[in-house]
């Protein structure tokens, strides 16, 4: 299993200001396996993701990450299971002043021992994987929404991350961008055989899915 959450509690707040939001999570998922979480709004999706993820500590429970238990760990430990793991958000998050090819580098500057050569070959390679191959040297604004989001998952998968985790990345695209997009970060994932929990209201992406689950009243449930 790559990821594996058991028992998990969380709560934000102390006292009488304590406020449960993840109660009794349990979630296993495998190798190369696509799962969307769905859920209402406020039901604790981004927080279990960013536990997941090592970008919150959570201190109940069981968080087993490629092997790594989270739960109480250390920063180090958290630090290698954010090496391994490609985030996609809502908003692309790229630098305005950077190239698609230099926002997209940036992540190996910051994680690997490659030449600046070597960089620009494997950026390159990944953004003409998402159809960015004329648009390299754009900046951000010079993108539409649907190719900037495009750039942000070449950005996450660069790295060969062994998890992909995303927070509602077609919140901001068209329906048509927003289907390409996942389509095209699917099709790159199971070539490497890459996890990825994509949480998402959008229901006309659904069927990405190896499998969809909703996180409601502090659990997961299945859906199908
Ligand atoms: N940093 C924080 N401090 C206090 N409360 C928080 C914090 N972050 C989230 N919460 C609360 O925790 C609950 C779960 O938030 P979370 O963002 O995980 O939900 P979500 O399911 O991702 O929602 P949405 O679908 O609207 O993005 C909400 O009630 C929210 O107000």
């Amino acid at each position: 299993m790559v990821i594996e959450v058991h028992n998990l509690n969380y709560s934000f707040g102390s006292g009488a200001l304590t406020q449960p939001v993840l109660k009794g999570v349990n979630i296993t998922i495998q190798k190369g396996e696509i799962v969307l979480m769905t859920g209402p709004s406020g039901s604790g999706k981004t927080t279990l993701l960013t536990i997941i993820g090592g970008l919150r500590q959570a201190s109940n429970g069981s968080v087993l990450i490629l092997g790594q238990q989270l739960v109480n760990s250390s920063d180090q430990d958290k630090v290698k299971i954010r090496q391994q793991t490609g985030y996609i958000f809502q908003q692309h998050n790229l630098l305005k002043s950077l190239s698609a090819l230099q926002n997209v580098c940036m992540t190996l500057e910051m994680q690997y021992g490659l030449t600046e050569k070597e960089r620009q070959n494997r950026a390159e390679r990944i953004l003409t994987a998402v159809g960015l191959g004329d648009r390299l040297h754009h900046l951000p604004e010079a993108l539409s929404g649907g190719q900037r989001q495009r750039v942000s998952i070449a950005r996450a998968l660069v790295g060969q991350p062994k998890i992909i985790l995303a927070d509602e990345p077609t919140a901001s695209l068209d329906r048509q961008s927003g289907h390409d997009a996942v389509e095209i970060l699917k099709q790159l994932a199971k070539e490497s055989n890459t996890t990825i929990l994509l949480v998402t209201h959008d229901y006309r992406i659904l069927d990405i899915a190896d499998r969809v689950v909703e996180l409601e009243d502090g659990v997961v449930k299945a859906v199908q």
